[in-house]
């Protein structure tokens, strides 16, 4: 035998011996959460089990002790799962996305929740809220905004008339192929499909690269990576599920304009979360029609030192000429500096509502 087979074996074995050791230790651990699960039944029939703060607080210490070789958001990745199956064994827990399925939405519920939890695509976003408000699933996801083309106004007026909360968000890197199929012919790709949103994020690509072939908008990249499988002349954009769950192959990857094109998504659900030490609080604000509105309105955030971190004006859906703000700020409503803006913002404004304060996104 030579050094290297030798070394290889031993290695080998080294690594399984390891493996046992994490196996014990993950079995050990999802006894713990087992206890855990008891523990919160025996306080409160109604228990809540899955816990957003606790599972961003474990996320980040994780990260801090890391010291490679895998990178901290590796590592994160690792935990989240096993996070995930630990949950699933307290109590399986069902989400809502916006789908249909092979969506970045669906990619952002699974980031965020793991792989244990159990996914159900919707067809539009007020179905995503309906499903969670009415009980159907414990949480939802729904996209608000992307880098690179703005805010989903759609998410942002379905908060208006509904009294669901913010429970987390997530991020993600949004990276867009050209994808066929086996049948495709790559010379003679004379259709693109896509969602609207994707073509803007494509714009310069497919004008460098593709300058004739028609645009067809379609309602999601899902629906799009679906149509190329019956078309022999067309290709999609999409993303990483997508080409996954139609089997399509990637003739460019990573076609967006920006190389940091990214979009934020919200968890939505009927709890509210307590502190992580890192949260941000999001809220809807209509302000009395009059000079100096959004001055009052912004002051205060200003006085306190309160990082203000997206503004949105949307129209308001009572009055011809209001309109209503969304702002996201960090921090959290139980922290005395931010009551104290909630409290001075109330007496400015016709309305305010918390929408809620959450976790920032860890992964
Ligand atoms: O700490 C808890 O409350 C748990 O239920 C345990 C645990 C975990 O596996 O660490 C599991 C699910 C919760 O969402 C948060 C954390």
């Amino acid at each position: 035998m030579s050094d290297t087979s030798i070394n290889l074996e031993a290695l080998r074995q080294r690594i399984d011996q390891l493996d046992d050791d994490i196996l014990r230790l993950i079995s050990e651990r999802a006894d713990c959460a087992q206890q855990v699960a008891h523990v919160k039944l025996s306080q409160d029939e109604d228990a809540v089990f899955y816990r957003p703060e606790r599972e961003a607080q474990v996320l980040r210490r994780i990260m801090a002790l890391n010291k490679g070789p895998l990178d901290a958001e590796e590592m994160a990745r690792l935990f989240r799962e096993i996070m995930s199956a630990c949950l699933a064994l307290e109590k399986p827990i069902k989400v809502s996305y916006l789908g249909p399925e092979g969506t970045f939405t669906q990619q952002a519920a699974l980031k965020h929740f793991g792989e244990s939890a159990v996914s159900l695509p919707m067809a539009a976003i007020d179905e995503v809220f309906r499903e969670v408000e009415a009980g159907a699933v414990n949480y939802g996801v729904v996209p608000v905004e992307n880098s690179t083309e703005g805010v989903v106004n759609h998410t942002l007026d379905t908060f208006m008339d509904s009294s669901i909360r913010i429970c987390g968000e997530v991020v993600l890197r949004i990276h867009h192929h050209l994808l066929v199929s086996e049948t495709t012919r790559r010379d003679k790709v004379s259709r693109i499909y896509s969602h609207p949103q994707s073509f803007a994020q494509c714009r310069k690509w497919l004008d460098a690269h593709f300058p004739h072939a028609e645009r067809v908008p379609v309602s999601s990249n899902a629906e799009a990576a679906k149509l190329v499988k019956t078309e022999w002349h067309s290709a999609a954009i999409a993303g990483d599920m997508a080409a996954k769950l139609y089997n399509l192959e990637r003739v460019a990857e990573k076609i967006e304009d920006r190389p940091d094109n990214s979009t934020r998504f919200l968890i939505i659900g009927n709890q509210d979360i307590p502190m992580s030490g890192e949260d941000k609080t999001s809220i809807v604000v209509a302000m009395r029609n009059q000079p100096g509105a959004l001055h009052d309105l912004l002051e205060p955030f200003h006085r306190h030192q309160i990082d203000m971190t997206r503004l949105e004006t949307r129209p308001s859906r009572t009055g011809v000429w209001n309109y209503v703000f969304f702002i996201d700020f960090k921090g959290h409503r139980d922290e005395p500096r931010v009551t104290a803006v909630l409290e001075e913002v109330q007496l400015r404004a016709a309305e305010l509502r918390v929408l809620g304060s959450y976790p920032q996104g860890v992964l």
